[in-house]
């Protein structure tokens, strides 16, 4: 699914009112009757409303929802926020409407004039600004955006929290956004949703299709992508029955040191169960024992080094190689590692200490095989890119750095973005926040290097793998919970993950 800039967006709406064809205010009540829909199927007729409306088109949107509430039995309270006299058409025509009903409608012009905020079973909805926001809230607006997030308990934004821009808040001044408990956005996520740290304003967001015209948004071009089954499901590969082993191919996961032989394990252990043909496992002499005893199906291949992963011959032709989690950080696994990628030549994966190893050397980065896979945390990624001061810039550092290394870049999180070197950047749209847990990018890294085995390009390793592994987070957390889960979990639904998306 793409990601389009609110410019692109307002172009859509053109070309969709143009060539549907569809009246602008049809559009505005088709938008808006999605999210009366979705609030009657969420809350029950016990809960009362109050509307704050903005003067543009997100504050039509707000009037529209309290007129089809009201038709349909719900205490409904409705304010204007006067923070500007310039109406939009739309905003003048569904104002009539109301005024034309017995919904009670007041306009605000000063903070003396702010209502007091109903709290039990009580809903506030914020349409004061959507797309349309082109500088910081200021004045009534700012007043009433604090006043709203200090009173209200419940907030439901419209399109977009308040105040928040729909790309680039770098230049915002977060304190006059809108903290919503749920965002209603029409038809595609907008960038700024996908922010870690614009999650306390999102809240959780839901997407609400309005019809836009699929022709606009199909040749619209852009570098941002949502993850989707829709986009997923046609990369699978589906096993032919004349195949062994040998077709699935060969995965080497280079892991492990003494106390972290389980990152080791996990990672071998996802591989398997990601369907390659044969996992050997080279790992330091101390965790023979535990890798053959928790993971028969692996074969083993012990490095010179008894504590840590030390300089020694290591075959990589014809392996997948997934490298690094649990390898900690000495100075003889740094020559190791340098060794072993001057030797590869084929896309590997780089995980936790492998990353953290080439960040602190700038000569091993160019070791790295083209078309690699790295899977950095926040951390990591900042030891290798940097230091930056939010999340556009840390993505505009993602891209840097697919570029210079000619490395699609994973970077894990809520909503895991995935870099291409050519700039393209998809959102991850599974897993949930009980995945922030130890050993799960262990699994990830066991997963991807399992599937570029099975020869998907490492494009497509890198989307298949991210977006299963969120799936089984997800599967996981229905079973079990959110909190208790761990990173075996993960592994043991990757059965179920791929039935479901292969063989539905
Ligand atoms: N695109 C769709 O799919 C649909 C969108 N809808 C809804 O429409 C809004 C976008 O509406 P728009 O009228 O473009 O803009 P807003 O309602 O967000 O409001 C912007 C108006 O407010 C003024 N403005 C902007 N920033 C500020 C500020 N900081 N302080 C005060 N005023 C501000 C601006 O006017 P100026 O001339 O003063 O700049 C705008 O007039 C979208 O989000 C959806 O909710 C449709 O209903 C359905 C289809
Ligand atoms: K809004």
């Amino acid at each position: 699914m793409k990601i389009l800039s609110a410019e692109q967006i307002r172009e859509a709406d053109q070309y969709t009112i143009k060539y549907e064809p569809i009246v602008s205010s049809e559009l505005m009540e088709r938008a808006a009757s999605k999210c009366s829909e979705w609030l009657r199927k969420k809350y029950d007729i016990h809960y009362s409303y109050q509307i704050f409306c903005g003067v543009g088109n997100n504050g039509g949107d707000g009037l529209a929802i309290a007129r089809q509430l009201f038709q349909k039995g719900f205490d409904v309270k409705v304010y204007q926020v006067a923070f500007s006299s310039k109406k939009s058409p739309d905003f003048i025509l569904n104002e009539k409407r109301i005024q034309d009903m017995d919904i009670p409608y007041k306009i605000i012009k000063r903070p003396s004039e702010f209502p007091p905020i109903k709290q039990q079973k009580n809903i506030v909805i914020d349409t004061l600004f959507g797309s349309g926001l082109n500088r910081p809230a200021r004045g009534l607006a700012a007043d009433m955006i604090s006043y709203l997030n200090q009173e209200s308990r419940h907030t439901i934004s419209i399109d977009l929290p308040s105040g928040l821009f729909p790309e680039d808040n770098s230049e915002n001044d977060m304190d006059f956004v809108i903290k919503a408990r749920h965002t209603l956005t029409f038809e595609l996520p907008k960038l700024a949703l996908l922010f870690p740290e614009n999650g306390p304003f999102v809240g959780q967001w839901h997407l609400l299709p309005i019809g836009l015209h699929p022709r606009f948004i199909s040749e619209a071009e852009t570098n941002y992508h949502f993850l989707t089954l829709e986009e997923i499901k046609p990369l699978l590969q589906k096993r032919k029955k004349y195949t062994h082993k040998g077709s699935f191919g060969h995965v080497k996961i280079v892991a492990g040191s003494r106390g972290k032989m389980g990152a080791a394990i996990l990672a071998t252990k996802a591989a398997l169960r990601s369907g390659a043909g044969l996992v050997t496992a080279h790992i330091p002499g101390c965790g023979l024992e535990s890798m053959q005893t928790s993971t028969p199906e692996a074969m083993v291949e012990e490095n010179s080094g008894t504590n840590i992963l030390q300089e020694s011959s290591v075959e990589t032709t014809g392996y997948s190689l997934g490298i690094g989690p649990g390898i900690g950080k000495d100075h003889s696994t740094k020559n190791f590692l340098r060794a072993l990628l001057k030797n590869c030549k084929s896309p590997a994966v780089l995980d936790a200490d492998a990353l953290n190893i080439i960040a602190e050397d700038e000569s091993c980065q160019k070791l790295i095989p083209a078309l690699s896979i790295l899977t950095p945390h926040p951390k990591e990624f900042q030891r290798i890119a940097g230091e930056y001061k939010g999340d556009l810039e840390k993505l505009q550092k993602q891209k840097d750095l697919a570029r210079k290394l000619n490395c699609i870049v994973v970077l894990k999180g809520a909503h895991t973005s995935i870099c291409m070197p050519d700039g393209r950047i998809y959102f991850n749209s599974t897993g949930n926040p009980g995945m922030a847990t130890g050993g799960s990018g262990d699994v990830l890294t066991g997963l991807i290097a399992g599937l570029l085995a099975q020869g998907y390009s490492p494009e497509n390793t890198a989307l298949i793998a991210v977006f299963l592994h969120g799936m089984a987070g997800d599967y996981a957390a229905a079973e079990e919970s959110v909190e208790s889960l761990i990173a075996s979990d993960l592994i043991h639904q990757f059965g179920k993950v791929f039935r479901n998306l292969i063989d539905s």
